[in-house]
């Protein structure tokens, strides 16, 4: 069975500032997590932190690095080279070939001879998100996945999602929108916001 992610008690910071903090939770093959709470509160942080890209304050997180792939703001996408360059291109990076599932899943045949800086916001991000499906990776770590993307296209990003899920793949969004995944369990973030400096400390943190 292909490995989720579990974190325990993990503490979290930005720009030398903790943000979040005692958060424990599992992600299981199979399975997606939506976490919610507030802008700032410290959720692009723990994906950042999960993917690997920085250490956490403390605390544990287990899982296996080459079993994630992380999507962040940036899309990653390569302007000169057309829609389907772009996803061969991945695939090779991820070992794989078959690019067509990719192209059927987010609509994008029609558009897979076009050079992908020719594309309007909302496709850019389609062509961002079918790079997801050629990793063949396990675990999807997916920051603001429905910024610029039509209802339509919610609705094909959730399906494609719910695939994953079938295949036993698992997923774990950050995402202030519902995505009609009635399916993912909810994890509100805001409770475990690391608590400011007590007022005896104040003095301390200028010594
Ligand atoms: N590069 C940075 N350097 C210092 N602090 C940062 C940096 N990026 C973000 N922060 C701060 O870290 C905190 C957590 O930000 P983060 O981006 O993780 O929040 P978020 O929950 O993802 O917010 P949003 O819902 O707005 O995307 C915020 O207070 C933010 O201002």
């Amino acid at each position: 069975m292909p490995m989720g992610i579990k974190v325990s008690d993990l503490t979290i910071a930005r720009g030398g500032i903790k943000v979040l903090e005692g958060l424990s939770f599992q992600l299981a093959a199979g399975q997606a997590l939506v976490l919610r709470g507030p802008n700032g509160v410290g959720k692009t942080t723990l994906l950042r932190t999960i993917a690997g890209l920085q250490p956490p304050v403390s605390g544990r997180i287990e899982s296996a690095v080459d079993t994630l792939v992380y999507a962040g703001h940036a899309d990653g996408i390569k302007a000169t080279l057309t829609v389907s360059e772009n996803l061969k291109f991945w695939a090779q990076v991820f070992g794989n070939a078959d690019i067509s599932a990719a192209l059927e899943a987010f609509e994008l045949t029609p558009l897979s001879n076009r050079p992908a800086g020719a594309l309007s916001a909302g496709q850019k991000r389609r062509l961002g998100l079918a790079r997801l499906l050629v990793t063949g990776r396990d675990v999807w770590i997916l920051d603001e996945p429905t910024v610029s993307l039509d209802v339509q296209a919610v609705e094909m990003f959730a399906a494609a999602i719910r695939e994953h899920l079938r295949q036993g793949g698992s997923a774990l969004i950050a995402t202030h929108i519902n995505l009609g995944l009635d399916e993912a369990r909810i994890l509100d973030v805001g409770p475990y916001r690391a608590k400011a400096l007590e007022i005896d400390d104040f003095d301390g943190a200028f010594l």
